[in-house]
């Protein structure tokens, strides 16, 4: 079983920090969501996590300090999905997600390639490259073009380039943000199957009620910092909801699970909570962003 432990990280830049001073103790076997608003310093911890910028503290996996080690161990045991990414290259779908194999393997990753030259035997990553293109349900689509595909294909590509790495860490920086409803569900059981598997997987999300439904453990940040940690139902509190996030939401629950709809921007005068199914609130004549 994988453990993923945080010490003390901190990610300062030109005097502002942006994550301050968190520490984390994560069991494989848990889905956990990192929430906040925008700005909170969620994609700054995940990178941290991942080594992939300066920081202070230390992350353990397994025992072994993430900083000590080679990056090439980090890239077979950690995989990181980005939040956006142009992928400019002239590459077909299995030969992008076969790139998740690349710190499994030395010699030639083009599926295209090998194809081609007819000698080549399917062998255990054209295996993992096709679960994770089926996983992903783009199996139809793995010899289209990276850029014949819409946006929220291409976000599913991005993830099963990321499966197809097989780490015991998945670090998912908003998987959901470009799916329609049918793909965002999909994904989060997806998610939720890996980390069944005994992977520590850690999912950043604005859905609240997809965080709540799929999560076993939330970390709600502001500003870099810690405002609740633990079950969705003791972190998606009508007070923090209102605290952090500004705004007035709908709170109910569904066979025993609570779901949350934001439901206006909120002021810290109004109540925190709109119990379903009350009546519709009146709206304000005129919508301003601040
Ligand atoms: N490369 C950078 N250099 C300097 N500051 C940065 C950099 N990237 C992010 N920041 C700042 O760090 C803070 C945290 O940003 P981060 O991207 O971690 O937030 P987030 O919670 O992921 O936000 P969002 O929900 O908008 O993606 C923000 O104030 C942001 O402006």
């Amino acid at each position: 079983m994988k453990r993923l432990e945080v010490h003390s990280l901190s990610v300062r830049h030109e005097g502002r920090t942006r994550v301050d001073d968190i520490s984390l103790d994560i069991a494989g076997g848990t889905l956990f969501g990192l929430i906040g608003p925008n700005g909170a310093g969620k994609s700054s911890l995940l990178k941290a996590i991942a080594q992939l910028i300066p920081h202070s503290g230390d992350v353990v996996l397994d025992s072994y300090k993430l900083e000590k080690v080679s990056a090439l161990w980090r890239a077979r045991r950690l995989a990181y999905l980005a939040q956006s990414g142009e992928v400019a290259w002239p590459m077909n779908v299995q030969d992008f997600v076969m790139l998740g194999r690349l710190p499994h393997r030395r010699d030639s990753l083009s599926w295209s390639r090998r194809a081609r030259q007819q000698t080549a035997q399917p062998n255990n990553d054209d295996e993992i490259v096709r679960q994770a293109l089926e996983q992903t349900g783009l199996w139809n689509m793995s010899t289209r073009y990276l850029d014949q595909l819409s946006g929220g294909e291409l976000a599913r590509v991005r993830l099963a380039r990321a499966l197809a790495v097989d780490a015991g860490v998945l670090l998912a920086d908003e998987p959901c943000a470009s799916l329609d409803p049918f793909h965002q569900l999909k994904v989060m059981e997806l998610l939720q199957m890996q980390s069944r598997q005994g992977r520590v997987v850690i999912v950043v999300l604005h859905d609240l009620t997809l965080a709540s439904r799929f999560c076993d453990q939330l970390l709600l940040l502001h500003e870099g910092q810690v405002v609740a940690n633990g079950t969705p139902r003791t972190v998606l509190t009508p007070d923090n909801l209102q605290q952090v996030y500004r705004v007035q939401a709908i709170h109910g629950e569904y066979r025993d699970q609570p779901y949350i709809v934001p439901w206006q921007s909120s002021t810290p005068e109004m109540p925190p909570v709109i119990t379903a199914p009350a009546s519709t609130p009146d709206l304000p004549k005129e919508i301003t962003f601040k």
